[in-house]
């Protein structure tokens, strides 16, 4: 098999415009203090962290074709973009503190300019497809995968401060996992595309250890492409992770949420991992904050080795009397 990713650069993206909700820019602090790093090196990681990225506020940024905050969502992603692009360049599997989900404009764009074409796993309750004139809420959050991807441009009006990004992403290179609460235009969108969906009626269906499997035939079936696994916390049911943004039932259990990110690492492939919408305001209790930030940081150390049969350093050796 490839060799396994053990060396991880950390970016913490703490940016919230893409939505409107305050609160999920504190998200990056929270992982960090949770242990994050601490726990990555005792399960064998070389971890580099690369701090906090600081994002512009454009002042004046009125909406633009209903959306909000485009010149602040661009510029956040543009530096976001370069500094996933430098972690790449470096040699490490980036991980990416959200934040909310617009962050994957830049830290796909940034992915592919350092490594070429990636297939994308995209887990999450939302397709985050809107095109800007679809959406009904302006939330950039919602509209990521349409900046992104080849197909889609023609549906995207001119966007300040997005000049910097080309698009980077073939719908065939992408899979979803975990879709629930889709809106009408993301479903034509993702129809029109022919996009590979494997909503929660199908993890009912099939079980996530087969849509695993056929996540990764079918991103197999011609090259195999390094992945971005981008993460939204509310794939998870909204029982064990509610601070959240935009929580909806019926979601992952804890397991098939950890099973994604087991067999994701033990492809060998995992190139870059965004981990968004955690946001620590959200939460009604204390315990519903520890629980999604805990949960968040269990799916990261399992995107880099943690298994649930136990793990240990291999240079360990028992003591002798
Ligand atoms: C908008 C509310 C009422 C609805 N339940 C909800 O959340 N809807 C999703 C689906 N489309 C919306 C949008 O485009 O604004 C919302 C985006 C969620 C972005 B994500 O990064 O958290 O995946
Ligand atoms: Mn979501
Ligand atoms: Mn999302």
């Amino acid at each position: 098999p490839p060799p396994l990713q053990r060396s991880v650069g950390i970016i913490g993206a703490p940016f919230s415009k893409g939505q409107v909700r305050d609160g999920v820019e504190c998200a990056p602090s929270k992982l960090r203090a949770a242990g994050l790093l601490d726990r990555l090196r005792q399960q064998g990681c070389a971890v580099k962290d690369y701090g906090n990225l600081t994002f512009e506020n454009v002042a004046l940024d009125e909406p633009v074709n209903g959306s909000k905050s485009v010149r602040t969502v661009g510029s956040a992603n543009q530096r976001l973009s370069e500094a996933v692009k430098a972690v790449k360049r470096d040699g490490h599997t980036a991980v990416i503190l959200g934040g909310d989900h617009s962050l994957a404009i830049g830290s796909i764009h940034g992915h592919t300019a350092a490594v070429g074409p990636v297939s994308v796993v995209w887990v999450d309750a939302h397709a985050d497809i809107n095109t800007p004139l679809t959406s009904n809420t302006g939330n950039i959050h919602g509209q990521p995968m349409s900046y992104l991807l080849y197909e889609l441009q023609s549906k995207l009006p001119p966007l300040p401060n997005f000049s910097w990004m080309k698009p980077c992403v073939s719908s065939r290179d992408l899979v979803y996992i975990g879709l629930r609460d889709v809106d009408p235009a993301e479903c034509y969108i993702m129809k029109l595309l022919a996009v590979k969906v494997f909503s929660m009626t199908q993890v009912d269906q099939l079980g996530m250890a087969r849509v695993m499997e056929e996540t990764c035939d079918y991103l197999w079936d011609r090259t195999k492409k390094p992945i971005h696994l981008s993460y939204d916390i509310d794939a998870i049911d909204p029982s064990i992770t509610p601070a959240t943004g935009t929580p909806a039932v019926g979601g992952l259990t804890y397991r098939e949420g950890v099973y994604i990110t087991e067999y994701l690492y033990q492809t060998g492939l995992l190139s870059a991992v965004d981990m968004v919408e955690v946001n620590p305001l959200r939460g009604r209790t204390e315990d519903d904050v520890r629980s999604t930030v805990s949960t968040a940081v269990d799916l990261l150390l399992g995107c880099f080795g943690r298994r649930r049969e136990g793990n240990h350093l291999p240079d360990y050796s028992l003591p002798e009397p």
